[in-house]
């Protein structure tokens, strides 16, 4: 069984290298589903029968993991050293350094590995995170699932 949950937050970026208006400043309400897979738990004794998870559960660790992360900050590529130097230059500014551009397709593959380790550590053995769907715009979107994730990373490591 699937299950998603959706989370949106705000955050600013640019992509140095754009050739168009990307490269100026700015920023997007991202939207963000997450998709879990698992066993629909049928233990009359736990809170949680007739679920996969809870999704305030869900809520929780995604939020803690990476929304409360990324929300209201400026994900700034470690390439882009004016645009870091700035940002440094601001006491106590909400600036999340990501060693690659800020594209959509870029956050979504950092999402899934962040949230993927979180979902092994705790849940290895009941749930995965199965898919993520990352929107820059209502227009503009990048997925990621497991098996396609999990074969880059093996190919990479090999
Ligand atoms: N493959 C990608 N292309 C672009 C990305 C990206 O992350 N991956 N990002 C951008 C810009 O950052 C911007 O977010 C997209 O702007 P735009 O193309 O204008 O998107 P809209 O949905 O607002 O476009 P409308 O034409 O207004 O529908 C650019 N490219
Ligand atoms: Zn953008």
């Amino acid at each position: 069984m699937l299950i998603t949950r959706k989370f949106e937050f705000d955050a600013g970026h640019r992509i140095s290298t754009h050739q168009s208006q990307c490269r100026n400043l700015h920023g997007h309400r991202y939207v963000l589903e997450v998709t879990i897979s698992g066993n629909i738990i049928t233990d009359d004794a736990v809170p949680e029968q007739g679920m996969v998870m809870d999704f305030s559960n869900v809520k929780r660790i995604i939020q803690e993991a990476l929304v409360d992360q990324w929300d209201h900050a400026f994900l700034v590529y470690a390439g882009d050293t004016r645009v870091l130097e700035f940002l440094q230059s601001m006491d106590g500014h909400k600036t999340v350094v990501l060693e690659v551009q800020p594209t959509v397709e870029n956050l979504a593959l950092i999402a899934f590995d962040k949230l993927q380790r979180v979902f092994r550590d705790r849940y290895a053995d009941r749930l995965a995170l199965e898919h993520i769907r990352l929107f820059e715009t209502p227009n503009c979107w990048a997925d990621i699932n497991r098996v396609d994730f999990d074969q880059d990373s093996d190919s990479s490591n090999a």
